[in-house]
Parts: C-alpha cells; structure tokens; sequence
C-alpha cells in the first residue's frame, strides 16, 4: 500500500457504462481522474492498492456514465418557457418568439436565461451542449459560471437584431468571441447559420470558407417543416438540402438539426457526405413538425446525436425524455422493435454529439485520456428496480430525477442532487423578474 500512485479522485460505483465499448457493464469497478482527466477504469478493489485518492466517493447502488451531450439548443430561452404553446413552428416564431426575442433579448437576457439552462441541465445528468443564440458571449459566460462543457454558435441570421446588423457584423463578432476563448478547456465553436430561409447562398458561402479555415463545424436548422422546403421550392426551385449540396455545405462538419423531412435520395446524400444530425424528438413532436426518419438514417450509418431545442418549444431540457422519445418513436415509426436498442440510444446522447461536435476525442465515452465528464444515476428508487439491465434502465425507465452527480473536466457540478457552481435561489429570483417584464409586454399585444 506505500508506493500507491496519487490521485485527485475516486469514484466507485455499482457499475461503470463506459459507452465504448459498446453495451459493456463494468460491475463493482472505479474511475481514477486526476487533473480533470480520466486516468484508470479498474474494478475497486484494484483501485485501492493502485491509487492514493485525495478523495473517494462511494456510489454504492449508482452507474456512472458518459456526461449526456445535448446536441442543440437555445439555451437562453429558458426564460421564454411555456409562452408560446401549442403552434406550428412558422406561426411560433414569426407572432411570437421574434417578436418577444426583438424587444427583451439582450446581454443579460442570454446570460441569466443560459445560467438557468445550465443548472437544469447540470442537474439533468447533461454536461456539454450545442449552443445557437444571440449574444454568444453571455452564453459562453453562463458556461464558464455553471462549469459545464459548451459549443458555443458564432450565430449568423440575415436580418439585423439588437445582437447585430448584418451578416459580416454577426460573423465578426463570433469570430472576435472565438479568439477570445480558443484556449479555454472547455469551450468550443461552432457556425450556426440559423435556417435555410433565413440565410443568403452569399452568407451560407462565406461561412463556408471560415469554416474551412478554421475547422469548425457548422450548425444549422435544416428540413424542420414541410413549410421550410415548400418556401425553398418557390424561392429557390430546389429543396433546402440540395441548395446546402450545391453550396457545398454537406460535409462531415455539418451538424444538420432536425431532418424530419428526407427522401431516400436525400438519406443518402447524408450518408455520402457524413454530415451529423442532431435529432429533436420534443421539439418536432410539440411543433408538430413531424416524425424524422431515424430507423433509416441509423440503417444507413448516419451519425445522430440528440438535441432538446429550446425550451420554448420543448418545454424542458431533458435527455432522458430524449432518450425515451427517440428510441420509442423510431420503433412506432419503423414498425420494427428491434429499431434503435437502448445501447445505441445511449450512445446518441453521448458519443455520437461528442464525433458531430469534434469533440470524440476528448469526452462521450469513459475512457482513459478523455475529460472526466461523468453522470451519476443513483438506482435505489423503487422506479428502477428490479433491475436486469442498467442500461434498458437509463433509456426506458430513469428520469432525470435520479440523477446524483456531474463532473465536468473533472469538477463536481453536483453533488448529491446539489449545485455547486450556481445559486439557485439567485436564479430564481433572476427569472421572476424576467418573467415580470415578458408577461406585462405579451400581455399588452394581445
Ligand atoms: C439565430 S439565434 C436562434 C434563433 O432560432 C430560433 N429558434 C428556436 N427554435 C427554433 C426552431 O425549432 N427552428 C427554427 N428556429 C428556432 C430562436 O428563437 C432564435 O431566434
Ligand atoms: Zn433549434
């Protein structure tokens, strides 16, 4: 026991789901992280000749896994929750959310809606998310607050907003945020093009050719609605995806969110040109956009990550209802239950946003050298026993609720159910006064 090697942490834990490989179940093992990194996965009793921990947890009826990636998001409309509900996308945004995002979305707004995103999803068992919004720096200022992992959207829209005038403003402005942050551990980039009918073929290039340059992925709304390809037919004459081919935006870099809307031909395409696809089951469900063919693009190889959208059109941000949702209607859409097993659910929500992201290197698994971004599900609930298979349980039968503790890059987010980055209650009292302020203005434009 002398020459035992000195670590930061030890957490033993009822089972290690490492992700990859895939659908192995450690039993009784430990993860040794020292320096944010992960550096053993070892089963306990190893653990405690190898290791000399400054401190052990002990998560005696918990499995560990990957920290959940939320794929896409509008972190910063957590403020604008269940104000617009039960509307088709089009009527949404255009009679509600812009006009709303218009008159109270600025710094602050971002700032205080993204930390609240941030304490509902640290608490939700999510580490790292995709981020596409105004006033970036304020989420990427929420991020550094709260701990957690973020991609965050150099955003660019062809209209002007209170953020910016025009496309060159958006694109300096994201590009003067990515210098500032390049070295940050945990914050990353990408373009975020909002939508096909909200962005010009010159804009579109021009992202392009940054994108390039710098090698960062690009994000964007894509075949959300029937709506969206009716518009490209009759501006354009082609479907949103074919004018993203002819512009040269399918790539692997490509994180195409939503593709609800596909033929084979269009299937295939994603295949050929290994874009992602970040898939939102809530949102196109709540905004009835439709059911995505996912059973086909999974057949095909495609690589699907998992997003909640914003909070406006989902109403929560929770990937364990992600998780539940896509393995279920892919199954109900496919008319085969063999469709997306619970294994490969928990990769989407996992590994799979960490390859879109550029991230696979560094986090989306357990695995010696990657961040220790870890989730701890506690299954002494009488909701997950008995229990035959942790991971079955993880899709089909937790809720975020049993969620126990996060590290991100090795810090502690939670512990035990509690935050130890930001002041609930001072959120809380941040998103009453916001709700004051949105509620009178909504009100008066009725
Ligand atoms: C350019 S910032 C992001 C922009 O996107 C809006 N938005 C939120 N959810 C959706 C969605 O599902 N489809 C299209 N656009 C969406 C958000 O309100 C911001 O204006
Ligand atoms: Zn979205």
């Amino acid at each position: 026991m002398n020459n035992r090697e000195e670590i930061d942490t030890l957490i033993e834990a009822k089972w290690v789901i490492p992700v990859e490989p895939a659908e192995i179940v450690y039993n009784q093992h430990a993860i040794a992280i020292n320096r944010g990194i992960i550096k053993d996965i070892l089963p306990i009793a190893h653990a405690n000749q190898r290791y000399k921990p400054q401190q052990t947890l002990t998560l005696s009826d918990h499995a560990l896994i990957p920290g959940l990636i939320n794929l896409h998001t509008h972190a910063a409309m957590t403020l604008m929750r269940g104000l617009a509900d039960d509307l088709p996308l089009m009527e949404w945004l255009n009679k509600h959310i812009w006009p709303t995002e218009n008159q109270h979305v600025n710094a602050q707004f971002v700032l205080d809606g993204t930390q609240l995103a941030c304490a509902e999803m640290i608490k939700g068992g999510i580490t790292c998310f995709n981020d596409m919004y105004f006033f970036p720096e304020s989420c990427a200022q929420a991020a550094i607050n709260s701990g957690m992992r973020a991609a965050i959207g150099m955003i660019v829209i062809d209209f002007p907003t209170p953020y910016a005038s025009d496309a060159d403003d958006y694109l300096a402005k994201g590009l003067e945020l990515r210098d500032r942050y390049q070295h940050d551990p945990l914050l990353s980039f990408c373009f975020a093009p909002h939508a096909p009918y909200t962005v010009s073929d010159k804009t579109f290039s021009s992202i392009l050719t940054y994108a390039e340059q710098l090698d960062a992925p690009i994000h964007t709304h894509l075949h959300e609605t029937q709506d969206e390809i009716r518009i490209s037919l009759e501006l354009n004459g082609i479907r949103p995806l074919e004018r993203m081919l002819q512009l040269g935006l399918l790539s692997p870099s490509l994180i195409a969110v939503h593709m609800v809307h596909l033929t084979d031909h269009e299937i295939k395409l994603v295949q050929q040109y290994d874009c992602s696809i970040a898939h939102c089951p809530s949102s196109n469900m709540k905004l009835a956009s439709g059911f995505a063919p996912i059973s086909s693009l999974v057949n095909q190889g495609v690589n699907i990550g998992l997003g909640t959208d914003g909070a406006a059109s989902n109403n929560r941000l929770d990937m364990f209802e992600e998780m539940r949702l896509a393995a279920l209607l892919a199954k109900a859409s496919s008319g085969r239950a063999d469709t997306l097993p619970a294994h490969q659910v928990l990769k989407m929500a996992t590994l799979n946003g960490a390859n879109a992201l550029g991230l696979g290197k560094l986090t989306g698994s357990l695995a010696i050298g990657k961040a220790a971004d870890i989730t701890a599900i506690n299954f002494s609930n009488i909701n997950l026993t008995p229990c035959y298979d942790p991971i079955s349980h993880l899709v089909y039968a937790a809720s975020r609720e049993h969620v126990s503790h996060v590290w991100a890059n090795g810090r502690m987010l939670l512990d035990d159910k509690q935050l130890t980055t930001l002041d609930q209650t001072e959120l809380q009292y941040r998103t009453t006064i916001w709700q004051e302020r949105i509620a009178t203005t909504s009100k008066q434009s009725i």
